[in-house]
């Protein structure tokens, strides 16, 4: 039995219905950041090819795993009762490939992404009852898992009793075609909640093209999920191929931006994932002091986040991890460039202070976000170190408040 606190029983109600099947609906109101469920998995699987220690969930040449104290465990509680009991033996005849494929897909469409421990490294985790979680592309639940494999899921926002609880199974900052088609691949059904059923996805145009028949400046075409234009198809694929091809290369992925600005929204999906890709690389130029970067690139920096962040504020309200890092990434840089440009002599000390105070604003507004993460992630560890980040930034803002002063 997996190991769950008393959160799920208390707070939350398993219903069913045809269109969604099992969901759960909150029992009770539930504040921003309650948390509603703490749950260990029941399997930990590696991603398919991925050969991992069952100990250390490490990667691994060879299998490791016999003699651990997990395989001993499966041996006493897995194996043991089921060799006695004769299915093994039933399954060695009738097991085939249907009966496997099957089992996969229940694990594909029930397991979360677990991040292994290696950087970029994934398994999957079943968790029994954060399977139970239906999906929306608005969801109002926030999933964090942590090195212990523990999930935590808890509200994004306030949530009334009665309401449905949904997680989100894709990528917010997708279009609603490649969210679609995530879902119907790998989860089996056709989404239809309201950022989906709107073609602005809630006004952010996430979608949408530029128009060239006209020469206002905002014109834009509003694409319809399911136009299926094969040319609109082909030029986002070759966009996408571009994209992966420009790499890390900064000029390259500049150029493509002001290309693709010509036929894209600002906001379109894939001009959000080349701007993200910038502002990474930005974040390594502005982290490397042998680059001396100048004033341009703090300011590129600044724009990119900001651009970022109107559309996050749309698509994530609520506490969201990711606007969380995207307003610490802005107010980093503003500080930054207001230090440097302080000791260039280009902005006074009030301004300076100015400056400083907004930024801790951004700072506390993005660890109000943060803090509901548990320790045991990145992001945890991201909280406690902008808890010392803001002190260090008080101590500042009063050492200039007290000279400006004298
Ligand atoms: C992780 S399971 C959720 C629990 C599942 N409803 C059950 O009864 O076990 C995911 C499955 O739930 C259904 N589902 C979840 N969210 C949905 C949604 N927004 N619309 C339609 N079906 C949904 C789909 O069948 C999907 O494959």
């Amino acid at each position: 039995m997996a190991a769950v606190t008393d959160d799920f029983v208390k707070k939350c109600e398993v219903k069913q219905n045809e269109a969604l099947g099992r969901f759960v609906v909150a029992q009770c109101n539930l504040r921003a950041g309650e948390t509603v469920l703490l749950e260990q998995p029941i399997v930990v699987l590696p991603h398919m090819g991925d050969r991992r220690c069952s100990k250390c969930f490490k990667l691994t040449q060879s299998f490791c795993r016999k003699g651990t104290d997990i395989w001993k465990h499966y041996q006493e509680h897995a194996f043991a009762p089921l060799e006695a009991s004769g299915v093994l033996r039933h399954l060695q005849t009738e097991a085939d490939e249907d009966l496997v494929q099957g089992l996969l897909s229940i694990l594909d469409v029930n397991a979360y992404e677990i991040r292994a421990p290696e950087a970029g490294g994934s398994m999957k985790g079943l968790y029994r009852r954060a399977a139970l979680f239906a999906h929306s592309c608005i969801p109002n639940l926030v999933t964090a898992i942590d090195e212990e494999r523990r999930i935590k899921v808890y509200a994004n926002r306030f949530i009334a009793a009665g309401e449905i609880l949904y997680i989100c199974y894709t990528n917010v900052l997708l279009g609603t075609e490649e969210r679609r088609e995530i879902l119907k691949v790998g989860k089996y059904f056709h989404c239809s909640c309201p950022r989906c059923q709107d073609p602005t996805e809630l006004g952010t145009h996430m979608s949408s093209f530029i128009c060239s028949h006209c020469s206002c400046p905002d014109g834009f075409i509003i694409r319809h999920a399911g136009d299926g234009h094969e040319f609109v198809s082909n030029m986002l694929e070759r966009a996408k191929e571009e994209i992966f091809h420009a790499k890390d290369d900064i000029y390259r992925l500049e150029l493509l931006l002001a290309k693709l600005s010509r036929l894209l929204h600002r906001n379109h999906y894939l001009m959000l994932d080349l701007k993200q890709n910038i502002a990474s690389i930005l974040r390594q130029i502005l982290q490397n002091i042998t680059h001396r970067p100048n004033r341009k690139v703090y300011e590129r920096k600044i724009r990119l986040c900001q651009e970022i962040l109107l559309v996050l504020k749309v698509v994530a309200p609520g506490i969201s991890r990711l606007k969380a890092i995207a307003l610490y990434e802005l107010a980093n840089t503003q500080a930054e460039l207001a230090r440097k440009q302080y000791s260039e002599q280009e902005l006074s000390a009030s301004d300076l202070q100015a400056t400083l105070e907004q930024v801790e604003v951004m700072i506390r507004e993005s660890l109000r976000m943060l803090l509901f993460e548990p320790l045991a992630t990145p992001e945890g560890q991201l909280s406690r170190s902008l808890l010392r980040e803001l002190k260090e930034l008080q101590d500042d803002i009063k050492n200039i408040q007290e000279s400006n002063d004298d």
